[in-house]
């Protein structure tokens, strides 16, 4: 019978499906699996299924002889090493669109809870205490009419600007292609990262990572965005310099910030956790039982149509 192995526990919707056709191995830690246990797991296993928490590379794959399929959890793969496991004939798949919705609404979610201040004024009521209504109380920055970024008008970040277009929100949006059909159907237009930066009130990340994203959003970027503008990251940490954000924050380069995603998750750089003007989630993007049983569905398909001999769904390594 052929060896499945999952680093860590998914949605029953998956793993039923999984155990319906193979031995399945499922790592069941309290804490995320260490790379020694996961070298121990994989030495005769045909399946990996993995979420983006688990590094896979070229180590793991070359203990892992019979593998034909790392099937990740999730939509960024950038935890792959994808061209390794190209050489290898390892096909690798993610779960796109699985996460589109979810993900959007968490982008404008953590945007009017930072804009809004709706979760500095949670921890008001329940720590210091509301005082009563006034006109100068607690007052934040509306969306309507505003200009929102988008970097990277993918699935998510195009669900995204659906959204925004519905607070009556100016769409701009920067990536390495136009995107004339969107532009069409969005009313999005598209600018360099340059003047995303000096034009928009909110600026989303939702950009899938390369290493060319590394920092994009760093000192210089920061002085370039308006002192009132705010930055929301639902894409990947690193794509923002933390220590250069801290610093905008408090000179008041920017006015706030909200993220999803940390540069060294699941480290969060401490001094953004005393900071009113920040929103932190974590990592909770597709976080609903609709998308995490959608991606259990999609990789354990994936599995069978692999192990059967078929041909598997959504492979970014082909
Ligand atoms: N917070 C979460 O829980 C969560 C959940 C799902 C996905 N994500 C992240 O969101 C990313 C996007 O997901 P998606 O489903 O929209 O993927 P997608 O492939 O549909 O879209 C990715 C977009 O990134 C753009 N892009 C690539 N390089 C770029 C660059 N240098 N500058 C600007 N844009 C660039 C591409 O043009 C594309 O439009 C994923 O790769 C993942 O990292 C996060």
């Amino acid at each position: 019978m052929k060896k499945v192995f999952i680093t860590g526990e998914i949605p029953t919707e998956g793993l039923n499906l999984l155990k319906e056709h193979f031995e399945v191995d499922v790592f069941e830690g309290e804490k995320l699996i260490t790379k020694e246990i996961l070298l121990q797991k994989v030495n005769d296993v045909d399946a990996i299924i993995s979420p983006l928490s688990t590094n896979i590379d070229k180590e793991i794959i070359d203990q892992a002889p019979n593998l034909k399929i790392i099937a990740n959890y999730g939509a960024g793969f950038n935890n792959i090493d994808i061209k390794y496991a190209r050489e290898k004939g390892i096909d690798v798949t993610n779960t796109p669109k699985a996460s589109t919705n979810a993900t959007a609404d968490l982008t404008i979610g953590i945007l009017l809870a930072a804009s809004r201040r709706i979760a500095e004024g949670d921890k008001l009521c329940r720590t210091t205490g509301f005082n009563g209504w006034a006109p100068l109380f607690f007052r934040g920055r509306e969306v309507s009419g505003k200009t929102v970024g988008i970097v990277g008008l993918g699935e998510i970040g195009s669900a995204v600007a659906r959204r925004a277009k519905g607070f009556d929100m100016n769409i701009l949006y920067t990536g390495p292609n136009r995107k004339p059909e969107q532009e069409a159907s969005l009313g999005a237009t598209y600018v360099s990262l340059d003047e995303m930066l000096a034009q928009a009130d909110f600026i989303t990340i939702n950009a899938a990572y390369s290493d060319a994203l590394h920092h994009l959003f760093d000192k210089d970027a920061f002085e370039k965005m308006k002192e009132t503008a705010y930055i929301i990251n639902a894409s990947r940490g690193p794509i923002v310099d933390e220590n250069a954000l801290v610093e905008a924050l408090k000179a008041n380069t920017i006015e706030g910030a909200a993220l999803d995603v940390f540069e060294f998750e699941p480290k969060i750089t401490e001094a953004l956790k005393s900071m009113d003007n920040v929103v932190l989630t974590p990592h909770i993007g597709n976080a609903t039982f609709e998308a995490r049983d959608e991606m259990a569905r999609i990789v354990a398909h994936n599995t069978i149509k692999k192990l059967q001999g078929d041909q598997p769904d959504f492979v970014v390594n082909a």
